[in-house]
């Protein structure tokens, strides 16, 4: 089965694309351009095709096109893999974000069951060394590409979470308020353990005797030592005082976390250099695209966002390889063409440009710089 690749992307007011349309083939696209051009702002509109708030976080009203500020939309083909589909993403001014797909409105999460996407953003550079709630995304990012009903446990234990803190605050402390919250927490939480787990499993197994330049990276997952909903469920039941005293919960998976050896080294993934670091999240990346690939028989989309950045050109050249060997469509961004010149015509190329206030997105030769 050939990779899933967005075959083309239409942009209308999205954030500095006033309108921009690429039609692509399934190699890599390494788009270049100025700082401020716009090269971030088409992958994120890439990033969308993913339930959740795509490589930014960011709501739908900021992604709206200023100062028109009238509504956005994303149109993306997506084809191979055995599949053709249409996914059209907008949002009105004030309006949260709607889906289509093949002309049908549905829920953002069945796009996870269309297309799997991975990415590395330049806000993770710091990943290894500041709080746990970047690694616990990543965590989640992986599980959710390996299995899309992760997205709707999240979402479920995030919500019954937030009603249980209302409750906690308004210091409620009748049982009965808690017990249905509690058993929906119990539930999505176990669910999420369970997906984590098994999420590292993976990565680990793909990195086991893997051909790669990247290091391997032991992964731990730090979690409370419950698995089964029943065992959650006791667990807020028990510390609903403490947790009242708090004002949150104080147990569950919203305090995992996950920790990183550069395995070769025997060195905590904090205490390595900025670029080694990175070679870490790379490797992640990479084994997570690997174990995609062997899973479902095609590579998923890979976005990297700023890749040359902290990468020597051994280690740059290495990874173009690995992205080629793989057969992903993958999105990279870089301020110029020089930076992917080991790619060559194993890719494809847009450049991105301001025009009076409006960025400029077309397909180029790569030849011509
Ligand atoms: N909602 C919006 N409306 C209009 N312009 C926006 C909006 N949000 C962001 N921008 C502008 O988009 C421009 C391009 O941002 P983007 O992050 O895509 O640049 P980039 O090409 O990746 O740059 P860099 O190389 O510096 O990372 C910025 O100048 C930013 O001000």
């Amino acid at each position: 089965m050939s990779a899933v690749f967005v075959a083309s992307l239409t942009l209308s007011h999205f954030r500095s694309h006033r309108r921009a349309r690429l039609e692509l083939d399934g190699r890599p696209v390494a788009i270049h351009g100025p700082n401020g051009a716009g090269k971030t702002n088409l992958i994120e509109a890439v990033s969308l095709l993913s339930p959740g708030r795509g490589l930014r976080r960011a709501a739908a009203e900021d992604i709206i096109r200023r100062p028109e500020a009238i509504g956005w939309k994303v149109v993306a083909e997506v084809a191979g893999g055995g599949l053709g589909h249409e996914i059209e993403l907008s949002a009105e001014p004030g309006q949260p974000r709607g889906t289509r797909i093949d002309g049908k409105t549905s829920p953002q999460t069945a796009l996870a069951r269309l297309l799997r996407i991975v990415w590395l953003v330049p806000s993770q550079d710091r990943l290894w060394i500041e709080g746990a709630d970047g690694r616990r995304r990543l965590l989640d990012r992986i599980a959710l590409s390996f299995l899309p009903d992760h997205a709707e446990a999240a979402l479920g234990y995030e919500k019954a979470m937030r009603d249980r803190n209302r409750l906690l605050k308004d210091q409620v402390t009748d049982a009965r308020w808690y017990n249905a919250l509690e058993r929906q927490m119990a539930e999505t939480a176990a669910m999420i353990t369970t997906n984590r787990r098994d999420a590292v499993a993976r990565i680990l197994a793909a990195q086991d005797g893997a051909a790669t330049a990247f290091p391997a990276a032991g992964l731990t997952l730090e979690t409370d030592d419950l698995t089964t909903a029943e065992s959650y469920a006791t667990a807020f039941a028990d510390s609903r005082r403490r947790d009242m005293a708090a004002g949150r919960a104080l147990v569950g998976p919203h305090r995992a976390d996950l920790v990183a050896t550069y395995v070769d080294k025997g060195m905590p993934a904090a205490q390595c250099s900025t670029g080694e670091q990175k070679a870490l999240l790379v490797s992640l990346i990479l084994a997570n695209a690997r174990a995609l690939k062997a899973e479902t028989g095609a590579a998923p989309l890979v976005l990297l966002d700023e890749v040359a950045a902290h990468l020597d050109a051994g280690r740059r050249a290495a990874l173009f390889d690995e992205i080629c060997a793989l057969g992903a469509q993958a999105w990279m961004t870089g301020t110029g063409p020089e930076l992917f010149i080991e790619l060559g015509p194993r890719a494809q190329y847009v450049a991105v440009a301001d025009h009076g206030g409006a960025s400029e997105a077309r397909i180029v030769d790569a030849s011509v710089p």
